[in-house]
């Protein structure tokens, strides 16, 4: 580990990876680790499909921006953020400011492949799509977040990505 490192933060869709590719790098490099969906979900005592169903997407997004901001960040944290951080308010300049950004960057239909084995209606904007509708719904948002997420300071293709290749990404 460099002397100079700084905070990572995993950017990228729903499903493209950032917790489990978080949680690796995170036991391999020996550094700790942050799940930005489970500070909310420790903070609120509730699923984010809940939270949702409670108080909106525009509450969330609000507690999503202070608990990113308030993490207590050890300057070697790994932070996997939520598929929506990136997008809202000043969160992407933040993370550029604050550390080193990486996009997990999947074509549609690798998320959709993934999306499809996991329990969608675990996350709000999913939630009762068929398989059809899941697969539109992937393409247009994706299109829509990735001048975001292009913000990054590193891009990987996760299709070909080896864990020998983000740790030598991040110092
Ligand atoms: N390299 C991989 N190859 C195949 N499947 C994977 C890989 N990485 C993650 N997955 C699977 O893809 C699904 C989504 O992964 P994960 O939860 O890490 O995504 P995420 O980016 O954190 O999503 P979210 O934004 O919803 O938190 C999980 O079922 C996980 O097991
Ligand atoms: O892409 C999104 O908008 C989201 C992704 C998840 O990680 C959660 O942060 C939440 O379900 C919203
Ligand atoms: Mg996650």
């Amino acid at each position: 580990m460099s002397d100079n490192s700084k905070p990572v933060f995993l950017v990228g869709f729903m499903g493209s990876g950032k917790t489990t590719w978080g949680r690796k790098l995170a036991a391999k490099t020996k550094r700790p680790f942050i799940d930005l969906d489970d500070e909310i979900v420790s903070a609120t005592g509730m699923a984010i499909t809940d939270y949702f169903a409670l108080h909106g997407e525009a509450a969330f997004r609000e507690l999503e921006r202070d608990k990113l901001k308030s993490l207590s960040l050890d300057r070697h944290a790994i932070v996997s953020t939520g598929g929506g951080t990136p997008c809202y308010f000043d969160n992407m300049a933040w993370m550029n400011q604050t550390g080193t950004t990486v996009y997990l960057y999947l074509p549609p239909k690798a998320l959709w492949d993934r999306l499809m084995q996991t329990d969608i209606a675990a996350r709000p904007a999913l939630r009762g799509l068929s398989g059809d509708e899941l697969l539109a719904y992937i393409t247009t948002k994706l299109e829509e977040r990735t001048p975001y997420y292009e913000q990054a300071t590193h891009q990987v293709n996760q299709l070909s990505l080896q864990l020998a290749d983000l740790i030598r990404l991040i110092g």
